[in-house]
């Protein structure tokens, strides 16, 4: 039922502007597939070519290897869930998920078991009498869901569904997503800016900017292994360090502009001596007797860890940081810091990521764009 989609050298302008140069995906039967990126990266656009709601300038759209590119939107059997909920209001829950199989003039017994199948799995049955006012906004989204899903599309898209709902309740919802999107078993692309939201939900993510992907992973790949800057920085927070590639004894390492050296048996063959730029998490710092020298300048309780902001000395690292992160995790910490103070710092070697001096690729070994 479900199609997998292949994007193959996509190309979208409007007018003269270049939004997409040339896009190419491979999406999965099944899968739950996200497009994340900054406001204007082209997320919703490239989402639109795949319904059919926007011209294709160059490349080659696909389901289940069927080229689609000529295939009017209303042809696609596709199912789309946006932010607003898109239901009608002056119909019952049930009959909103009835509507798109009354137009496509389905039996009346198979219908109903239908809509009542999917009113279960997506948990609104005990709401289907009531009119979408009388809904959460919560629910109101589930109801759109159904309704997507009910018409057993070939896939599922899904636009921003969650950033007019409040914080718990997007958390409580991705959930709900995700355990419907399991059961039915239906290919998916979800479209967000927020990050979490894409690391908690997705099978795999596609990171955008500019219209151009940067890297494609599952979630965790793509937190702890990121093949560039652009990508260590939006997703998470990542120190961005000057240092420079030595050879020693036990192997080859990086150096910080401190002299201290970290090795690594991670690092791809790069010759010793070249400038690289480093990538180290809050959480990947350790306490030691040697190592950076840190001193605290803010500290802030997040209640199961404290964050703090500490002054390096300044050509360690990347302009435009003006301090470092470091968490600590108060589960395991023995001793908690005051501002002023100062401690050494050891990075975990295994999870330190390295980059090309510019920023723009991992030098870390079986890092690729798309995993
Ligand atoms: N119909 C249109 N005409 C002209 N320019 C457009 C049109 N639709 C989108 N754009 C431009 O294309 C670029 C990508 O827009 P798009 O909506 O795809 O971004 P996005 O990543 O989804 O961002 P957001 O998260 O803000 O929705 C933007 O610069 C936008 O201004």
């Amino acid at each position: 039922m479900s199609n997998s989609i292949g994007v193959k050298n996509a190309v979208k302008r409007f007018g003269d502007v270049t939004v997409i140069p040339d896009l190419s995906i491979e999406i999965k039967n099944g899968e739950f597939f996200t497009l994340l990126g900054p406001s204007g990266c082209g997320k919703t656009t490239l989402l639109r070519m795949i319904a059919g709601f926007n011209s294709i300038e160059g490349g080659e759209f696909s389901f289940d290897e069927k080229v689609i590119n000529e295939i009017p939107a209303h042809k696609r059997n596709i199912g789309m869930v946006f932010q607003n909920y898109a239901i009608f209001p002056h119909l019952t829950v049930r009959q909103n998920v009835e509507y798109g199989l009354k137009i496509r003039k389905m039996e009346k017994k198979a219908m109903e078991k239908r809509v009542d199948d999917i009113l279960d799995v997506v948990k609104i049955k005990e709401y289907q009498d009531r009119l979408p006012e009388h809904l959460s906004g919560g629910q109101q989204q589930r109801v759109a869901l159904a309704r997507a899903i009910v018409i057993h599309p070939n896939v599922l898209l899904m636009d921003e569904p969650l950033s007019n709902l409040d914080a718990k309740l997007r958390i409580e919802m991705r959930s709900a997503i995700r355990d419907v999107q399991k059961q039915v078993g239906i290919t998916t692309v979800y479209v967000t800016h927020d990050q979490e939201e894409a690391l908690a939900i997705s099978d795999r993510i596609a990171v955008m900017k500019g219209g151009i992907i940067q890297q494609v992973d599952a979630p965790e790949k793509i937190y702890t292994r990121p093949y560039n800057v652009f990508v260590s920085t939006f997703i998470g927070h990542s120190n961005l360090f000057h240092g420079i590639v030595v050879k020693e004894e036990d192997g080859i390492g990086v150096q910080f502009m401190d002299g201290t050296k970290t090795c690594l048996n991670t690092l791809t063959d790069v010759t010793p001596g070249t400038k690289v730029t480093v990538g180290i998490r809050p959480e990947e710092f350790g306490l030691s007797e040697t190592g950076i020298l840190a001193r605290v300048k803010n500290k802030t309780f997040l209640g199961r860890y404290i964050v703090y902001e500490l002054d390096l000395p300044e050509d360690m690292i990347l302009p435009g940081q003006s301090s470092i992160e470091f968490s600590q995790d108060l589960g395991q910490a023995e001793k908690l810091y005051e501002v002023g103070e100062t401690f050494f710092l050891r990075p975990n070697p295994s999870k330190i990521n390295v980059f090309t001096e510019d920023g723009e690729k991992s030098l870390i070994k079986d890092v690729r764009w798309d995993g």
